[in-house]
């Protein structure tokens, strides 16, 4: 659906970090909040391109300045393809990140160098499949990946300690969620998002589930609004 960058990864595990964004049209799931629902409700466009394209296309937008690349969506589980696109990464000389659910497997996950799987709380209104997160997270027992929840409300909190506290071993990130998608005024948008992160650091703080728990703000709503493409 879209490549942009380079850009700094404003989420998660390897926040801060320098990348290039591929972005796949799709979802099998439909959250309440999703920052990317023009990537699932009809009012994006897509385009289906092969690997190679793909390829030159991050060239050509990247230029050269990138080691990175992170393919979010959507879904990117969804498309069979991106094995072959992780691997043409790999031989660039890229690594690579991903940011899904947890909801459909690819064997090509084992070789991601960043995988943050990023399971839905309540106030999504999706609901998660233990049985399929379970297999997640023992195919992913030798990669590099992480567990991230993004939290509106206290429900969402105490579904982040019960996860936390099923899947111990997996590092744990909290993640403050941003309420208007749509609005283009920054500064208001940026004292939200501030006030709702001062809110889940007071939660995590308080709860002796969270001790090792990392509490992240979205980097680059802070720095770009509901900007898209950065
Ligand atoms: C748009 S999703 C795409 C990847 C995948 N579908 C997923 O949800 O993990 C990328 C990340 O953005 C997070 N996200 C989506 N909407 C958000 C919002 N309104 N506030 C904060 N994070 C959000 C998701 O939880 C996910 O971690
Ligand atoms: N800078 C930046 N960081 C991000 N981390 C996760 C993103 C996503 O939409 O998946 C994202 C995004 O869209 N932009
Ligand atoms: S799973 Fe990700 S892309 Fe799909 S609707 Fe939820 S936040 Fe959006
Ligand atoms: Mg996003």
């Amino acid at each position: 659906m879209e490549v942009f960058g380079p850009t700094i990864q404003g989420e998660g595990m390897v926040m801060g970090q320098k990348t290039m964004f591929v972005r796949t049209a799709g979802c099998d799931y439909s959250c309440s909040w999703c920052d990317s629902k023009f990537t699932w409700d009809g009012t994006g466009t897509s385009v289906s391109k092969k690997p190679e394209q793909i390829i030159e296309e991050l060239k050509a937008i990247g230029g050269g300045a990138f080691s990175h690349v992170t393919i979010s969506g959507g879904n990117p589980a969804l498309h069979k393809g991106i094995g072959q696109l992780v691997e043409l990464c790999h031989e660039n000389g890229w690594k690579v990140g991903v940011e899904t659910q947890g909801s459909f497997w690819q064997d090509w996950m084992r070789e991601i160098d960043d995988i943050t799987l990023s399971p839905k709380p309540p106030s999504s209104g999706m609901q998660t499949d233990f049985t399929k997160l379970d297999f997640f997270i023992e195919n992913l027992a030798e990669a590099n990946a992480t567990l991230k929840v993004v939290i509106f409300d206290e429900e969402d909190f105490k579904y982040a300690e019960d996860l936390h506290l099923r899947y111990p071993a997996v590092p744990f990130f909290l993640q403050t969620g941003n309420s208007d998608t749509s609005t283009t005024d920054d500064a208001l948008l940026t004292a939200s998002l501030l006030e709702r992160y001062e809110w889940l650091i007071s939660l995590a703080v308080r709860s002796h589930i969270m001790n090792d728990a990392k509490v992240l703000p979205q980097l680059h709503t802070l720095v770009w609004g509901n900007k898209r493409g950065v």
